[in-house]
């Protein structure tokens, strides 16, 4: 039973509004390095600060981040990054390193929160494109504003990337392709795990060299194909898989890509969609609902959208024995197969 507001005072709409003081120490932590130069061993008060260059509130930072369970400090005052930190925001381990993630949402995301409001308002998106031109070829106008997006999407998706390499009967298939593959981290686990699947990520040509970059770091045998999903064929593999690209955009749009899938995998192929799925009833999975809102923030038409939803399009689709499965705390995914 929730508490009465005698109860918990107004501390519930305090910390909801200053959200951001908290989200700021923790972005700004990754900015400044402190994740990083935690990453050869633990550091005094004195030792942090140097390393890390900050000349005010340093004690307070790190505290802070104690407090949230994003550090730990023992009894001599040495801190060090917890499990938690240890596995996702440090640098010198690609294979989980999430922390490309927080950069984009310090430099990007933040300023455009906010204008979430002119967003709600207007109707229109409040990033690059405030001013005109559509969201990827505009972002991807910059090498490094590609290849920042990128990593991030990385970072966003390691969650459910972990998942399915497990989530689904990989050794029943024998090829996937990875539709708006960003850098292909999500094949490249697929591939270590699975090494008999042969794995195709699709994006936008711009994406190629990222992509290829990133397999050799990572040490796998991927292949790219680079095109516009909107206008082109997609490849043709026995799965199809379409991470965080439904919520992108409008239903006409999610519509045809699925219709596109379907008309390109074999019969007995699968689609998979993952995403940041809200639960059926919208009443729990704030995550959900705010990737939603992000949608209205950064896309013309995107958004986000429950299990229900998805199953019912790829129904509408022709897919069958659709089922939805939850991967992470935020994340599920969609399933179809093609008769
Ligand atoms: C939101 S990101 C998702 C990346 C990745 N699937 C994940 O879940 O982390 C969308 C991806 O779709 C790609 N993309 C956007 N429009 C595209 C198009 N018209 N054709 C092919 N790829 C596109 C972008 O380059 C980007 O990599």
């Amino acid at each position: 039973m929730s508490k009465s507001a005698a109860e918990t005072g107004p501390e519930p709409i305090l910390d909801l509004a200053f959200g951001f003081w908290a989200s700021q120490a923790l972005l700004s932590a990754v900015e400044l390095g402190v994740f990083r130069a935690l990453s050869g061993g633990p550091l005094g008060l004195g030792e942090l600060q140097e390393a890390t260059g900050i000349q005010r509130g340093a004690r307070d930072l790190f505290d802070v981040l104690v407090a949230s369970d994003m550090l730990a400090r023992d009894e001599d005052g040495r801190y060090s990054l917890t499990e938690l930190t240890s596995l996702y925001l440090d640098e010198t381990k690609p294979d989980t390193y999430l922390g490309g993630l927080l950069v984009m949402a310090n430099r990007r995301l933040y300023p455009f929160w906010g204008h979430l409001a002119d967003a709600l308002r207007t109707g229109k998106p409040q990033n690059e494109t405030r001013h005109g031109g559509d969201f990827f070829p505009t972002l991807y106008a910059d090498p490094e504003r590609l290849r920042g997006f990128l990593r991030s999407m990385t970072g966003r998706s390691m969650g459910a990337i972990r998942a399915l390499v497990d989530a689904f009967p990989w050794k029943d298939y024998r090829s996937v392709a990875d539709i708006g593959c960003a850098q292909g981290t999500l094949l490249a686990h697929l591939v270590k795990r699975h090494p008999h699947l042969t794995a195709t990520g699709f994006d936008l040509p711009a994406v190629r060299a990222p992509f290829e970059e990133h397999a050799r770091e990572l040490g796998v045998p991927l292949t790219f194909t680079g095109g516009d999903f909107l206008a082109e064929p997609l490849p043709r593999t026995e799965v199809l898989i379409f991470g965080h690209i439904l919520h992108d955009w409008d239903l006409d749009r999610k519509r045809e890509l699925i219709a596109k899938a379907y008309d390109a995998l074999p019969s007995g192929g699968a689609i998979i969609v993952y995403e940041a799925l809200i639960d059926d009833e919208r009443r729990t999975h704030a995550y959900g609902m705010l990737m939603s809102l992000n949608m209205a923030v950064e896309t013309e038409g995107g958004f986000d959208f429950t299990g229900a939803d998805c199953s019912g399009w790829l129904r509408d689709a022709g897919f069958v024995d659709t089922y939805v499965q939850t991967l992470t705390g935020h994340e599920g995914m969609v399933v179809g197969f093609k008769r």
